[in-house]
């Protein structure tokens, strides 16, 4: 390894300069290579860059400040080497093209490496830590010969947070310090709290591909070899082989949901897979609402809705992930740990989705595995109805709606997307034109309802009520949804996916249904938020969607609102409350340009007691996999759902 390099400037009369510190702090005996030094006198820091520096062996070392300056240098050798490509029709923003193997997360190659097996669960992937370490380090061992190494300090929420969550990401990866850059909050200010504390989460991720002298690099380098690896108790994140989302910015599911969901459960708190929106009434009043749905199920979407119902308002809070605590008033407070958002772009539009197509055009995005457009820009299924004459797709090549070139010769690329089904845009979430004021707020948002919700055919009404918290974890517990494309694997398949968190619970899926039952147990009822469960995606017999969605789901929020104040009416089904007859404002809706039907809007409602009969042993099935660690309370609540049904 060469000398250390850092990218920041240290004027003159700062008193730390970089090495100086380390060198004179440096206690006798310590196994930190003498070449090494960093800009911070954080000793659990500069040992663990050192041993990492040593393990890996980078050409060079650089600390990212987070500056514009720094973005701006990088990028522009991400554009020398081809990784990137610098769009014309947005100002500072990107485009980048993985490797066709590495598009989504890998959650077969996903680990939760407790201590004791039991604590990971049936639901995840475990090996004991020490026999993964060794793995991994074999793995790790010179995995970054050629290239530099970035340590990356980042803040998880808000800087200014009594209990700011600290993180250091070391990456081979320039991507991965770009996109870092959006979705967290990098660099000096992170870096000068992290100097006082001893706990920071250390989140080691290498691309897994060393160059050899001279040898030429790829666009997008990566391994076949992926492991995603949580080691909850030390609250540290192994990951390598891959460049891509939440397999490599580890900010965000590894840190900010599997190990946080860790330590929400020691604290008495809650780390969930929601977004987080406020709510405002033609009247002003206001309801923050948090909502679960799984990877691709339409969380961007409905943090950033634009009613249709006159009157109502929404301000965005999060998109992707919610922390909540109890606040001094016995209230539910979330706050979102992230920055920025990584959004799916295919469904994304001016008629679906104007708020985020308004994010991306303020520009300082990066898109990834997206089409181009001829004239600089980006273009992916759904962004308009029809497609233009003529793209480069996610894959580099040619592409026309036709599969046919002006020749008339049939393209490689005839028959297939242009952009991959989980191409994405990554965007600050300040650039937002309806982000709420409140929205970096240290202590939070009060929240007032928790919605769960999944991508289902069949079975799950358009909307219905929890009638307690208990039934509401039952609801959430055994809500099943179709796979979708941000995970490897096949997708379509119904899943049961608990408050969308299958993929990010960071311990024994039993022992965190427990864990959301005390929260409940522990809270003044009256306080405690609603709990709703929504489907956007139930479909009519001939397979369209029997919900015409996006800001005709306000309607749907609409009602939600109404249920807490205390408003709108509901009827008891077998399922919990569901909107009475006219409860659900339907006033002008359209569908196709014609008023939607009363009985299609009761298709949507409807509880139909054949499907949910079909339902009962898909739950009975999942409950027994779950094992001896389900809570009580669920199988009562599935006793009672079953006794409502006329099955027990
Ligand atoms: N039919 C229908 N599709 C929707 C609706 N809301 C979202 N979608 C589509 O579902 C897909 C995913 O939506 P997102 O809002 O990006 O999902 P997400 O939950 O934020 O996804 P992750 O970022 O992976 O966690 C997009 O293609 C959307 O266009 C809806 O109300 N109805
Ligand atoms: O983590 C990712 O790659 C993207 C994401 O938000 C999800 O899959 O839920
Ligand atoms: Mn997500």
């Amino acid at each position: 390894m060469t000398a250390v390099q850092t990218n920041r400037e240290q004027p003159a009369t700062q008193p730390r300069l970089p090495g100086q510190s380390f060198a004179s702090n440096q206690p006798a005996g310590h196994p930190v290579p003498s070449s090494f030094a960093g800009p911070t006198s954080n000793e659990a820091l500069l040992v663990w860059v050192a041993e990492v520096v040593a393990l890996t062996t980078p050409n060079a070392v650089v600390w990212i400040n987070g500056s514009d300056e720094e973005w701006a240098a990088m990028a522009a050798r991400l554009v020398d080497a081809g990784t990137m490509i610098k769009l014309d029709a947005y100002p500072d923003s990107y485009y980048a093209a993985s490797d066709p193997d590495d598009v989504a997360r890998v959650e077969g190659r996903t680990f939760i490496c407790s201590v004791d097996e039991k604590d990971a669960g049936p639901t995840n992937n475990w090996m004991e830590p020490a026999q993964m370490k060794e793995i991994m380090s074999d793995l790790y061992q010179g995995c970054m010969a050629g290239r530099t190494m970035y340590v990356v300090p980042f803040c998880m929420g808000p800087l200014d947070a009594a209990d700011p969550k600290l993180g250091v990401e070391i990456t081979d990866s320039e991507y991965v310090v770009g996109s870092m850059r959006i979705m967290t909050r990098v660099g000096d200010e992170a870096l000068r709290l992290i100097e006082s504390v001893d706990t920071f989460v250390k989140c080691l991720h290498s691309v897994g591909a060393p160059l050899a002298p001279g040898a030429a690099d790829v666009t997008w380098p990566c391994s076949d070899t992926k492991y995603i690896t949580q080691f909850p108790e030390e609250r540290t994140i192994w990951s390598f082989g891959s460049g891509y989302g939440g397999n490599a910015l580890l900010g965000k599911k590894c840190y900010s949901l599997r190990i946080a969901s860790a330590m929400a459960r020691d604290e008495g708190w809650l780390a969930e897979h929601m977004l987080i929106l406020k709510l405002i009434s033609p009247e002003g009043d206001v309801s923050y609402i948090a909502a679960a749905f799984p990877s691709a199920c339409g969380k961007t979407n409905l943090a950033m809705l634009e009613p249709t119902v006159p009157g109502w308002k929404v301000e965005m809070l999060g998109d992707d992930i919610s922390w909540m605590r109890f606040g001094g008033d016995g209230r539910l407070y979330a706050t979102n740990p992230e920055f920025g958002l990584f959004g799916v772009a295919p469904g994304t539009g001016w008629h679906t989705n104007p708020n985020a197509m308004r994010t991306i055009e303020k520009g300082n995005t990066i898109f990834t595995n997206v089409a181009r457009t001829d004239d600089g820009g980006v273009w992916w299924e759904g962004m308009t109805k029809q497609a233009p004459d003529h793209l480069i797709d996610w894959k580099g090549r040619d592409w026309t709606p036709s599969g046919v070139d002006a020749q008339g010769n049939t393209l490689e690329s005839a028959g297939e997307p242009a952009a991959h089904p989980n191409s994405r845009f990554c965007t600050p979430i300040t650039q937002c034109p309806m982000i709420a004021p409140e929205y970096n707020s240290p202590v939070g948002v009060p929240i007032s309802a928790i919605v769960f919700g999944g991508r289902r055919k069949t079975t799950i009404p358009l909307v219905s009520q929890a009638r307690d918290w208990q039934h509401g974890v039952f609801l959430g517990s055994t809500m099943g949804s179709e796979t979708t494309a941000a995970a490897t694997g096949q997708v379509g398949i119904v899943r049961r996916d608990p408050m969308a968190m299958l993929p990010f619970i960071g311990y024994d899926a039993g022992d965190y249904l427990n864990h959301w039952l005390e929260i409940g147990k522990h809270a003044d009822q009256a306080k405690l938020p609603k709990i709703f469960y929504v489907n956007w995606f139930r479909r009519d017999a001939e397979g369209g969607f029997l919900w015409p969605g996006f800001g005709e789901n306000s309607r749907v929020m609409k009602w939600i609102a109404e249920r807490l104040s205390g408003k709108a009416a509901a009827v008891h089904t077998p399922i919990g409350l569901v909107p009475a007859v006219g409860a659900l404002d339907i006033d002008g809706l359209e569908v196709d340009g014609r008023p939607m039907s009363t009985e299609q809007v009761k298709q949507a409602l409807a509880v139909n007691v054949d499907e949910w009969k079909k339902e009962i042993p898909l739950i009975e099935e999942w409950f027994a996999f779950l094992g001896e660690t389900l809570p009580s309370g669920m199988s009562d609540e599935l006793a009672g759902l079953k006794t409502r049904l006329g099955l027990l």
